[in-house]
């Protein structure tokens, strides 16, 4: 691994090199030449004989020349260090004013790169520095500057959106692309994981952006795709790309014994593995979920709601909508019109009906009859309005007096378990305020087994002391009828490149168990990173300012297994969620126990 690290990290120096130290050490060289056969390294006592004294005059000369001849090099520095920042500065020109708009991976990991090769740049210039009060050591003390571990994380981030979500690389660079050593850098992380398929993909696409300045030559991707062929068993593939390497360069030995193994081997197998097509190996639920492949019954449950993009005759009695189809879409609007209206409408229309005509007049094409009513008839006017009750409900927490004047909306995602989603539990200012407090004080969120690929996020846990957490806190107590007296501080985590909480429990198996979970959305999130239930095929599409709420327990203390969950990758966005974990101990008479032995 370590070796790995060592490759990976000089692979990027290289990414970066600049030889304008061949030049600097060249000079003070000389200067240190001159300087030593003048003083020191002659091993001749100079103050005895006056003829070499006098001969120090033209010496003397030679070594002012030399210093105005270094002098003249620093300045070329100076100047070439002028030029890099103009064209460092140049390649910020296209970035989002706001930092949060970085919804993009692939965009999120060439400003990784990008700062990272900038930095090895400017280390390059200030590491030789002659200033005696060198600002750039002191800023560095302070900046966080990506390591390479976190650029092979950021890579293994896409690489596992390309596994999940079945991308290949021009799909998952149609917004922003790489450049060859960019693809090349994934492709060799990949490689590293013997994650051959998708190596050989990213060594394809950097081939295809290879340019006469790329870092990366084209030998070294030709050995990567002919190697990863190999391993992935494409030896025809392998071969091919062999024999390209070998015509490149046809005095290499190895080359040629490699090209006539793969040859070899060729003949003793009978089927080779296809490796330009990404296969949907995994009938896994948990992937097929985070890929959208939502259960009907969900789609049935699942209902919406709509204020018509802010009209205020929906504002207050929003529409419930379903989705019925995508491509064209079809939304159904529920309960938008009473039984007793659609009386009145009919019992109009009746005496008024008349055959109804297509562009062709009266054709079998339309056997129906109708008639066009206007808004005179009181019934039209109040249907086109729509005033009906809602399927999704506004619960007042039971009554709870905090709730009275502000019900909360209330949307049933899942029966068994029972997932309730609450929306608008928590304003975008609250949100902002949360993010702000917890910006700081993120760090590497962890499993039961430490620092995994199984959670790549960050997060932190917020006391009361920040009012905002206290309100928020209330906010959730009001709602679910539960005390938080032994309920964890609220947990704030932001997911980064292809984040995810692959499938678990919340539950700890301890004493006083984690009996639900409180989950805020603080985003939404364009692509990927639902919630979702594997054991019963419920995906939960984050939503800002709504929360979900589940038991992990049954009454009767055990697990429920069906509340078993992940957070998918995110493709594109970036999510922020706070979790809240609510505690056995105070529910007893909120929840009372069970002593059934199945629930
Ligand atoms: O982010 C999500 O959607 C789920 C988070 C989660 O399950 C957890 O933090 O325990
Ligand atoms: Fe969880």
């Amino acid at each position: 691994m370590d070796a790995y690290k060592q490759s990976a990290s000089s692979l990027l120096d290289t990414y970066t090199s600049f030889c304008f130290e061949v030049l600097i050490m060249a000079v003070k060289e000389l200067t240190i030449l001159v300087v030593c056969s003048l003083i020191v390294c002659t091993g001749s006592e100079i103050f005895t004989s006056t003829d070499k004294i006098s001969h120090l005059f033209g010496e003397e000369k030679f070594l002012l020349d030399a210093f105005s001849l270094y002098i003249d090099a620093e300045e070329e520095i100076v100047k070439k260090m002028k030029r890099d920042l103009l064209l460092l500065q140049l390649g910020t020109y296209s970035d989002p004013v706001d930092p949060e708009q970085i919804k993009d991976p692939v965009a999120a990991f060439i400003l990784l790169i990008r700062l990272r090769s900038e930095w090895m740049s400017i280390e390059k210039y200030t590491s030789s520095s002659l200033s005696e009060y060198n600002v750039y050591q002191t800023v560095l003390e302070y900046a966080e500057i990506p390591q390479v571990e976190d650029l092979q994380g950021a890579a293994l981030g896409l690489i596992s959106l390309q596994e999940l979500y079945k991308l290949y690389p021009h799909n998952i660079t149609k917004e922003t692309s790489l450049n060859a050593a960019q693809a090349y850098f994934v492709g060799f992380v990949a490689y590293n994981e013997n994650k051959f398929q998708h190596a050989f993909l990213w060594f394809l696409y950097s081939l295809g952006r290879l340019t006469q300045y790329s870092t990366v030559t084209e030998n070294e991707l030709l050995r990567y795709l002919s190697d990863s062929a190999y391993h992935f068993g494409s030896l025809p593939v392998a071969i091919y790309f062999s024999q390209r390497l070998f015509n490149l360069d046809p005095t290499n030995e190895e080359v040629k014994v490699q090209l006539d193994l793969y040859r070899f081997l060729r003949y003793q197998k009978t089927s080779n593995k296809d490796i330009f097509t990404l296969i949907n190996e995994s009938s896994n639920s948990y992937e097929a979920l985070c890929r959208g492949e939502t259960s009907k019954r969900q789609m049935a449950l699942s209902c919406r709601y709509s204020t018509g993009g802010g009209n205020p005759r929906l504002m207050y009695a929003p529409v419930k909508e379903e989705v019925e189809w995508d491509e064209p879409r079809i939304i159904r609007y529920h309960d938008i019109i009473s039984d007793r209206d659609i009386e009145s409408l009919k019992n109009i229309s009746r005496p008024l009906l008349s055959r109804s005509e297509t562009i062709g007049g009266v054709t079998n094409i339309r056997t129906s009859q109708s008639v066009f009513l206007d808004e005179g008839y009181p019934v039209v006017a109040r249907t086109s309005k729509r005033q009906m009750a809602l399927s999704c409900r506004y619960s007042t927490g039971g009554g709870n007096p905090r709730l009275m004047y502000a019900p909360v909306k209330e949307e049933v995602e899942w029966d068994e378990p029972r997932i309730i989603r609450y929306h608008d539990i928590i304003s975008d200012r609250e949100i902002e305020i949360l993010k702000n407090i917890s910006r700081p004080l993120l760090s590497r969120s962890e499993t039961i087994g430490g620092v995994t690929n199984i959670r790549t996020s960050q997060s932190v846990f917020l006391d009361e002391g920040y009012p905002v957490v206290a309100r928020v806190n209330q906010r959730i107590a009001d709602i679910t009828g539960l005390s938080m007296k032994s309920a964890e501080h609220l947990h704030v985590q932001n997911y980064g490149i292809g984040g995810k909480y692959e499938p678990h429990y919340d539950e700890l198996d301890t004493e006083n168990d984690r009996i639900a979970t409180f989950l805020i959305y603080m985003s939404d999130v364009e692509i990927g990173g639902s919630t979702v239930f594997p054991k019963v095929g419920v995906a939960l599409k984050p939503k800002k300012g709504s929360a979900v709420l589940w038991y992990n327990l049954h009454k009767n203390g055990n697990v429920d297994l069906n509340t078993e969950h992940a957070g998918c990758p995110v493709l594109r966005g970036n999510k922020w969620v706070a979790n809240k974990w609510i505690h056995e101990y105070g529910q007893e008479f909120r929840r009372p126990c069970s002593l059934s032995y199945w629930k």
